[in-house]
Parts: C-alpha cells; structure tokens; sequence
C-alpha cells in the first residue's frame, strides 16, 4: 500500500517543465528532469536524470502534435519501471487520438483505440482533462488502465466571469451543448448552440439558429480544441451576421495547428485557452485540478494492478468500429477528408 504523497516524482517530458514544476508546487512533491535528444540517425536518446526508486514517478507530457513525441514518452515509462520506480503514471492534459472513434470508411486505422492500446501497455494511470468523448462513454471504453477525466469548465467559467460582461456562451455544434450549458449554469449566464457539419479536415459549415433575443450581450465561444481553427472560425464569421460583437473565444486545447491562431485573432475580441497546451493564448491554468486528482488517485492506488483489466481483442474492436458505419453509409463528411 502507498501513500499519498510520499515519494513522488513529477516528471516532464520536453516542452512540460513550467507545468510540471507548477504541478509539483502545488502538491509539495519533487519536480524531475530527463534528457533527451535525437541520434544521428534520428532515433531518441533518453536518460532519466533523478532517483526514480521506489517512486510514483508521473510523467507529465501534453500530447499536442502526438507523432513527435510519443516514442520517447514509451521510452521514459520504461526507463522508470526499470529503474525500479513502484508505479508510472501518465499527465497528459490533452489526451491526442481521441478522434478517429469509427472506421468511417473501409481499411482506416481506429487509432483510437490503437493508441489507448499502447498507452495502457506502459502506464498505470493516466490523468486528463476533457478528452474528446464524442462516441465513446468514458474512457474506461478505451483504455485498460485506471484513468482520471478531470473538466475545464468551472476555470473557464470563473474567468469568463472576471473578464466579460453579459456574456452568452456560445458552442459551435451539438456536441459542445455539455461544456457551453456547465459554463452558463455556473455563471447564470445565457448560451446558444451552433449548428455545425463537418465536410473534411480543414472544412466545416456553421449555422446560426436566431440569436436576436441576446443582441446585447457578448458573445463567448467555448469549445473543447481548437485544431485546425476552422469550427471558430466559421462561427466567428457568421456572428456579425446577426449584428454581434466579434467574440471572445475559450477553449480548452489551444492546438492552433497551420497558422490558424492569426486567421481567427482578428475575428475575435480575445482568444484564452486553458494550459493544457502551452500556447501563448494561455488564461487558465490547470496545475491545480491535476494535482488533486494525482493525489486524490495516491490515495486508493493501493493495488493498482486491481484495476487493470486485459487488453480488449483486436477483432472485436475493428469489428466495432466499422460495424457502426458500413461502407454503404459513410458519414457526410468522409468525402472531403485531406
Ligand atoms: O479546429 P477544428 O479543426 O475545426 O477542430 C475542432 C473541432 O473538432 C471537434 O469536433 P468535430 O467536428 O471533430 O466533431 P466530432 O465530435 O465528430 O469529432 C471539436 O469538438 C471542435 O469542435
């Protein structure tokens, strides 16, 4: 049985040290440090620079941009365990694959479940906020580790409240209705949900029901991630339509991929994201609901091993996926994916 609290080691991936020294502070634990580099030949270098043994050792890496960095987190996990850490835990503020939950057409990668797979291989606990729950309930329906889903809404909330007055919040799609509806209740303020279709990567519609009856107010746009920009974008294109201010934009995953921060700056008032992608549009710090849950999480981690369950069989999963969608009806937006 462990201790909450006692030999932890708060561990950054390149890229997390501010975070992870934040996290640290806030729950009175050690901060670590690795190096890390790329060989001549491309492959990673890894060393762990502090005493992992004995230790929980969570290894804070936001999973913005996954691709670049994915092989040397494995890489440290493993170095933990080995170098005799007691458990390895996860802190990825943004959670990445989240996205691709269906076989939408013939033959594509679940990557989904692909990645929940390999994470749940290395780690014993992840810890994350707001991770992208369209089609799945929970995120005990991908991974097979013990896992924390930590919210953004009540931070984002309390400084929408310090820093607009008469806001109505705004969500871009149906989905956003859960997010937009805590934001407004914990405020009493007013929201409204867009209407969003998807037609591919870099392509959405948005349609505004009639917001005339909230003229007055400031809009606030909420969402989850902001990736390619374009869901905000088209929102904010369309609210002068109807005779709004430009809005102030929350979100919780600034990504900001392919310049898409300066095409939606001017159409904003302000644009705040949570940290839990390090972007200079951060307003909202996370460091202390994540270092509640971990350790809230060392508290009943007493037998970890308890918890996991085996990895689910891969043809039940692909069967699962694709059975949702056959290739006889694909979903609209399938057609303009690039
Ligand atoms: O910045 P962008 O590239 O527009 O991406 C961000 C949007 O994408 C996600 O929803 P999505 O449209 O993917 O719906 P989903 O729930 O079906 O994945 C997310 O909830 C945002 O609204």
């Amino acid at each position: 049985m462990t201790r909450a609290g006692a030999g932890r080691l708060i561990l950054p991936l390149p890229g997390n040290e501010t975070f992870a020294r934040q996290l640290a502070d806030a729950g009175g634990w050690e901060a670590g440090a690795l190096e890390t580099r790329r060989f001549p030949d491309g492959e990673t270098y890894l060393r762990i620079l502090s005493d992992v043994k004995d230790k929980a050792v969570d290894l804070v890496a936001t999973l913005a941009r996954p691709d670049d960095g994915f092989l040397r987190l494995i890489f440290a996990a493993d170095a933990a365990r080995s170098l005799g850490a007691r458990e390895v835990n996860l802190i990825a503020p943004y959670l990445s694959y989240m996205r691709q939950d269906r076989r939408f057409q013939p033959g594509e990668a679940v990557t989904s479940k692909s990645f929940a797979r390999l994470v749940s291989s290395s780690f014993d606990r992840l810890i994350t906020v707001d991770p992208h729950l369209h089609r799945y309930p929970a995120l005990s329906a991908l991974y097979t580790i013990p896992t924390n889903t930590l919210h953004a809404a009540p931070l984002l909330a309390d400084w929408i409240a310090a820093n607009v007055d008469s806001p109505l919040i705004i969500g871009p799609d149906e989905e956003s209705e859960q997010w937009v509806s805590a934001i407004a209740a914990r405020i009493g303020a007013p929201h409204a949900v867009l209407r969003k279709v998807r037609h591919g990567d870099r392509d959405v519609d948005i349609a505004l029901p009639d917001l005339s009856e909230w003229r007055g107010c400031q809009p606030v746009l909420a969402d989850d991630i902001a990736s390619s920009g374009h869901t905000l974008i088209e929102a904010a294109r369309q609210l002068p339509l109807q005779g709004f201010a430009r809005p102030v934009v929350a979100v919780v995953h600034g990504i900001f991929a392919e310049e898409s921060f300066q095409r939606l700056a001017p159409l904003c008032d302000r644009i705040v994201s949570s940290d839990a992608v390090p972007h200079d549009s951060n307003a909202v710090g996370l460091a202390s609901i994540i270092a509640e849950a971990i350790a809230s999480a060392a508290g009943d981690d007493g037998d970890l091993v308890r918890h996991r369950r085996p990895p689910e069989p891969l043809d039940e999963i692909e069967q699962a996926g694709f059975d949702s969608f056959p290739a006889s009806d694909p979903p609209p937006w399938t057609g303009g994916v690039t």
